[in-house]
């Protein structure tokens, strides 16, 4: 039972009403024995909360997810579950949301028994043992709350964790709340749990992260413009998958195969590489088996040097250098290397997936499967399908997504897919907003007060500022031969910040050299604090080109960063790159960090209403006519003209023929 149905919640409910359905099963003088298979999530562990007794199957699994969802667990869910587990182990489930295994319930004492055999003919058994047996100690709403005495102090820690954790979401704080009102008398901590409830439940919030729940599940529905979808394409098996290039992310791709059960030939290039990443996959692993607390067959995986092996393999996923011909070279020897059948995946951020396949024997068989860092933490995954790729080839990369634990989204092939497309824009306005008086911390302060994980310069930092600067060499935007512009500095026609490219002149390439945007305590630091000697590099170097700082204030970060952001999500809607605008919320909240309360990028700017993105997109253009991402998308302009219909009408009203597919 996984709780109450979700979609109820946006129209009328109908039904018994669960709470005082609960509260009469727990007075009930029969007992009642709760048998949890499969999932006791929300109201099903509510539900199970209130009988006198709950077996579980020793695969079940058992969790009060609501706070995912904007809201908190209330059919009595705050209230039982601290006098059952106390209430340090109830904040943290409540809080966070996450599920517990059986075993782990039957530790906490959530459950009585945990069984191998079919739980409901064990709970028989199990009520006939205990018919006679006085219910008066089962009912745990009578139970006096578990207090320790440093109680204030608990509940202080996680009211600063679900702050720090919520970045911004009501929900986890009215959690603390609300389980807070546990120390009372039952009656009247559910009082206090039905009012925080009713705030939440018709919350703005409450509404995104339900948009949330149901994109994420949507986008497993992918479609392809040539007809091709998910319920007329098939997944072919993967019996074995070989990851070629183990550095930062071919070392996370390796893990989640193996944590999937999939045997894996991992390759590198020489013997000291292939140690080094050994070594790296092998704690990575271990540590998961520890957590887990799961067997793990570590002989899974097999390190190599050796090409021969990839003739045994079903996929291959490469994830060696960005480099566009070292990739295509790399192709045309898997080509003759794998067996015709082998699917030939990359994990490029930005590489041309067309170009890729061209040079394989197989074009229809090359796809992109564009993980994200760490690969091994991070759930989203772009599926980029080419011109060429197969349904075939599709159907299986994202079925694996599924397998290793991913969100997976299908989107077409463009510079930079889907999330890096949009990220540009982003990173680019951030530069220009240096340029004009901003420091580094003044720009990320904002963006993360509006909830992102993390600002523009301190996520560069953590990329490392190298990636970007190949990335615009290769464009010809800098380096060697590339003509410097003039005030204020322009390239190839347009306004171009080379503020990024001097600071990677001076060798700070962010964390890994222990500066970048920032300082850190050293080569591989994390803690990022603000560097004088960057606010002297910008402010010499606005001198040096005659620019007047001016007093930037946070609506403006906002609005010139996330609005140029999303405005570039209209122009992906526009090229038909992905088939729902649900998409690249997904792809933004899962990858980016983007916060789920507000749903994504897209669903914010329909909530800000396109009204209010379009004027002031308008207002910052004519202030800066040299920076095209400002110049509203003519998808954008049509939905305003349209009376800004619900997102889901969006893809109705782009032209036929502006695919560029
Ligand atoms: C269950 C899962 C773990 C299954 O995962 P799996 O991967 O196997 O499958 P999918 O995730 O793909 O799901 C398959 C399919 O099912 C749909 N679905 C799943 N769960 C739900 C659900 N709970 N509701 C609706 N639909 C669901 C899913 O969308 C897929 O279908 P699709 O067509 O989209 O492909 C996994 O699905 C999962 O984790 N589910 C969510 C579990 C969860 O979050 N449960 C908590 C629900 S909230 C709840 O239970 C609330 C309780 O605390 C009860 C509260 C009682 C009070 C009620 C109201 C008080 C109102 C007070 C307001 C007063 C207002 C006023 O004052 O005016
Ligand atoms: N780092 C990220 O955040 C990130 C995120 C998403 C995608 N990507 C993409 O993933 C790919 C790899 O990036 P990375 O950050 O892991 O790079 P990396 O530099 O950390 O690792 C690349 C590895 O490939 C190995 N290699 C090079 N040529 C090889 C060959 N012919 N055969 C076998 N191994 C070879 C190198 O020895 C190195 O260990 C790139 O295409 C990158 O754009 C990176």
């Amino acid at each position: 039972m996984s709780g109450a149905d979700i979609r109820e919640f946006s129209r009328p409910m109908t039904g018994p009403a669960l709470v005082p359905l609960i509260d009469a099963i727990e007075a009930g003088e029969k007992p009642v024995v709760a048998a949890i298979e499969g999932m006791a999530l929300g109201g099903g562990l509510e539900l199970a909360l209130g009988c006198h007794y709950r077996i579980a199957h020793s695969k079940a699994q058992l969790g009060l997810p609501e706070v995912t969802l904007g809201l908190i667990p209330a059919a009595g869910g705050t209230q039982r579950l601290p006098r059952l587990i106390g209430f340090p182990a109830a904040l943290d489930m409540i809080i966070t949301g996450r599920r517990v295994s059986a075993g782990d319930a039957l530790k906490l004492g959530i459950v009585d028994q945990v069984t191998e055999r079919n739980a409901g003919e064990v709970a028989v058994a199990f009520a006939r043992s205990v018919v006679d047996c006085p219910l008066v100690s089962r009912r745990l709403s009578t139970w006096p709350p578990l207090c320790p005495a440093d109680l204030d102090n608990i509940l202080q820690m996680a009211l600063a964790r679900a702050w720090q954790r919520g970045r911004g979401a009501l929900a986890p704080v009215a959690c603390v709340q609300a389980v807070q009102a546990a120390r009372l008398p039952y009656s009247q901590g559910m009082q206090q749990e039905q009012k925080l409830m009713s705030m939440l439940f018709a919350s703005p919030q409450a509404r995104a992260l339900q948009y949330c729940f149901f994109s994420q599940r949507a986008v497993g529905k992918w479609s392809m413009p040539n007809g091709a979808c998910w319920d007329n394409s098939t997944a072919r098996p993967i019996r074995k998958a070989a990851v070629i290039g183990l550095g930062t992310m071919g070392r996370g791709i390796a893990v989640c195969l193996v944590l999937a059960g999939i045997p894996v030939i991992a390759m590198e290039t020489d013997e000291k590489q292939l140690e080094a990443a050994r070594r790296v996959v092998m704690a990575l692993l271990e540590k998961e088996v520890q957590k887990l607390a799961v067997g793990l067959h570590l002989g899974l995986i097999h390190f190599t040097l050796e090409q021969r092996y990839l003739r045994e393999v079903d996929l291959v996923i490469e994830a060696v250098f960005e480099d566009l011909a070292l990739k295509k070279q790399l192709f045309a020897e898997l080509s003759s290397v794998c067996h015709p059948d082998t699917l030939l995946c990359t994990n490029t951020s930005q590489l041309d997936v067309d170009q890729l396949a061209t040079a394989t024997s197989r074009p229809d068989l090359v796809v992109g499967m564009h993980f994200f860092a760490p690969a091994n933490k991070i759930k989203l995954l772009e599926v980029v399908f080419t011109s060429r790729s197969s349904p075939e080839a599709v159907a299986t990369a994202m079925q694996l997504g599924k397998w290793l634990g991913k969100v997976s989204v299908a989107v077409a092939n463009c510079p930079g897919f889907v999330g890096n497309r949009m990220l540009r824009p982003y990173v680019e306005q951030a530069g220009f907003l240096l340029e004009e008086g901003a420091t580094p911390e003044q720009v990320d302060s904002a963006l993360e007060h509006f909830g992102l994980a993390m600002g523009v310069f301190r996520m560069s930092d953590l990329s490392g500022l190298d990636v970007g600067w190949r990335v615009r060499k290769a464009a010809g935007l800098t380096g060697p031969g590339v003509p410097q512009g003039q005030l204020l500095q322009t390239q190839q026609g347009y306004r171009y910040s080379p503020l990024a490219d001097l600071i990677c002149q001076k060798g700070r390439l962010g964390q890994k050299t222990g500066c970048g945007w920032y300082l850190y305590e050293g080569p591989g630091g994390h803690m990022a604090r603000p560097d004088p000697w960057v606010h002297a590099f910008l402010e010499e170097y606005r001198r040096v080109h005659g620019l007047q700082p001016r007093s930037i204030g946070q609506q403006e970060v906002l609005e010139r960063c996330l609005f140029a952001l999303i405005n570039e999500g209209f122009r992906v809607l526009e090229d038909r790159i992905v088939m729902d605008p649900v998409a690249l919320d997904v792809i933004y909240v899962l990858g980016y960090g983007w916060p789920a309360h507000t749903g994504g990028p897209m669903y914010y700017a329909g909530e800000v209403g396109l009204p209010r993105v379009l004027g002031r997109l308008e207002y910052y253009q004519r202030v800066h006519p040299d920076i095209p991402h400002l110049r509203p998308s003519a998808l954008l302009r049509q939905l305003v003209a349209k009376g800004s219909p619900p997102i889901h009408k969006w893809m109705w009203h782009i032209e036929e023929g502006s695919s560029r597919l």
